[in-house]
């Protein structure tokens, strides 16, 4: 999985990449900062890791991971060329998911490169230029498809017919995402294109230090706006997060934000909301070798889990072993778990559930 980070230039987007992940990108308070776009790991926080290798106690722990792109500021014209982000928009094309990066805190230090803080206009200009840049994909395409509907091809026909609302929809300045058709035809035409603006969007409220546990005025214009989008709203002190991903030590940082009083880190936070965007869920392998977490889409089947691991166990898949994390919390062990019964023994078909701790036994 992979998200990127969009937004105006000087508004948190790279001290939010690196509240995140441990890549360190240059931040710093002048628009344009970043010009190469910055690529990270993150390491997405499960505390159900830290039970099972207290259980456990394997030589090593692997969280599961989300790739993160942190790109140059778009400025309205970006998708002309304007500024430096439109280049880089190539990038944000590649991802999964997008993280709109949205100022909500007065700062008069921090240039706001429209002049005053004013995160419903900074939403538009950014959904604009996303547009435009996904107008280009859609018009490249419809050259192609025309020539061929020509032809007489049906499919063809039924192609044009749908990119063409796709097209008019982003004339009037809707993102493909909320452009209504048909479900199958979505998936056929529209989704190969990677649209930007088809991408599931959440809406990050960068906000100061105060604002960290209530959020502020801005924020609830920002949720007023957005919420025909169904589209989730993240408030979060991008700063603060930084300066706490900055603490290497777990009792500092427990401190730290019961200063500020939130229960854990808002990143952490972010991180489930993306799963949870993204239809994604975690699995475990629990050996004595490693204790690790997979991501999974929901709905996937025993043998396309184990194909995350290595496509062997995908092709030559057995059966699974499952155990359920509370049975294996409760038990505290494979053996003691097995003991009572509570090891299931599952085929093709099972659909594996968030939390399973899994054993393949596969063919090769
Ligand atoms: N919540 C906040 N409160 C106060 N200052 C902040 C906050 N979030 C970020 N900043 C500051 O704003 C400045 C710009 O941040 P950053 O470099 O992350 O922006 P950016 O969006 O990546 O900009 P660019 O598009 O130019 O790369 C930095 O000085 C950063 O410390
Ligand atoms: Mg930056």
């Amino acid at each position: 999985m992979k998200a990127g980070i969009v937004g105006l230039p000087n508004v948190g987007k790279s001290t939010l990449f690196n509240s995140l992940s441990n890549a360190k990108a240059q931040s710093a308070n002048f628009p344009f900062c970043t010009i190469e776009p910055n690529v990270g790991v993150i390491n997405v926080p499960d505390p159900r890791l830290l039970k099972l290798e207290s259980l456990v106690n394997p030589q090593q722990v692997l969280p599961a991971t989300v790739e993160i792109v942190d790109i140059a500021g778009l400025v309205k014209g970006a998708s002309k060329g304007e500024g430096l982000g439109n280049q880089f928009l190539g990038n944000i094309r590649e991802t999964d998911a997008i993280l709109h990066v949205l100022r909500c805190f007065d700062n008069d230090n921090i240039v706001h490169v429209d002049g005053k803080v004013n995160p419903i206009r900074d939403k538009e200009t950014i959904d604009i230029e996303l547009q435009l840049k996904d107008l280009e994909t859609v018009e490249k395409k419809l050259e192609k498809v025309k020539r061929a509907a020509k032809t007489g091809n049906k499919e063809a026909q039924k192609e044009l017919a749908t990119l063409q609302k796709v097209k008019d929809g982003l004339e009037s300045g809707v993102s493909v995402r909320a452009v209504e058709l048909d479900e199958d035809d979505r998936k056929t035409f529209v989704k190969p294109l990677q649209f930007i603006t088809d991408k599931p969007v959440m809406y990050v409220c960068n906000v100061d230090e105060d604002a960290a546990v209530k959020g502020n005025e801005y924020v609830k214009l920002v949720q007023e706006a957005v919420k025909d989008e169904g589209a989730k709203v993240l408030t979060l002190a991008v700063g603060v997060e930084a300066d706490i991903a900055e603490l290497e030590d777990f009792e500092e940082r427990k401190m730290f934000l019961e200063d500020l009083g939130l229960e854990e880190a808002g990143v952490a936070k972010l991180i489930r909301s993306a799963y949870a965007l993204l239809n994604l869920q975690t699995y475990f392998t629990a050996g004595e070798k490693e204790v690790r977490a997979w991501t999974i889409p929901i709905g996937a089947t025993a043998p396309q889990a184990a194909g995350v691991i290595h496509t062997d166990f995908e092709k030559g898949f057995i059966r699974a072993e499952v155990i359920k994390y509370n049975d294996f919390v409760e038990f505290g062990s494979e053996a003691k778990v097995k003991e009572a019964g509570k090891l299931n023994v599952e085929g093709k078909e099972y659909i594996v559930e968030d939390g399973d701790v899994m054993n393949f036994r596969f063919n090769v």
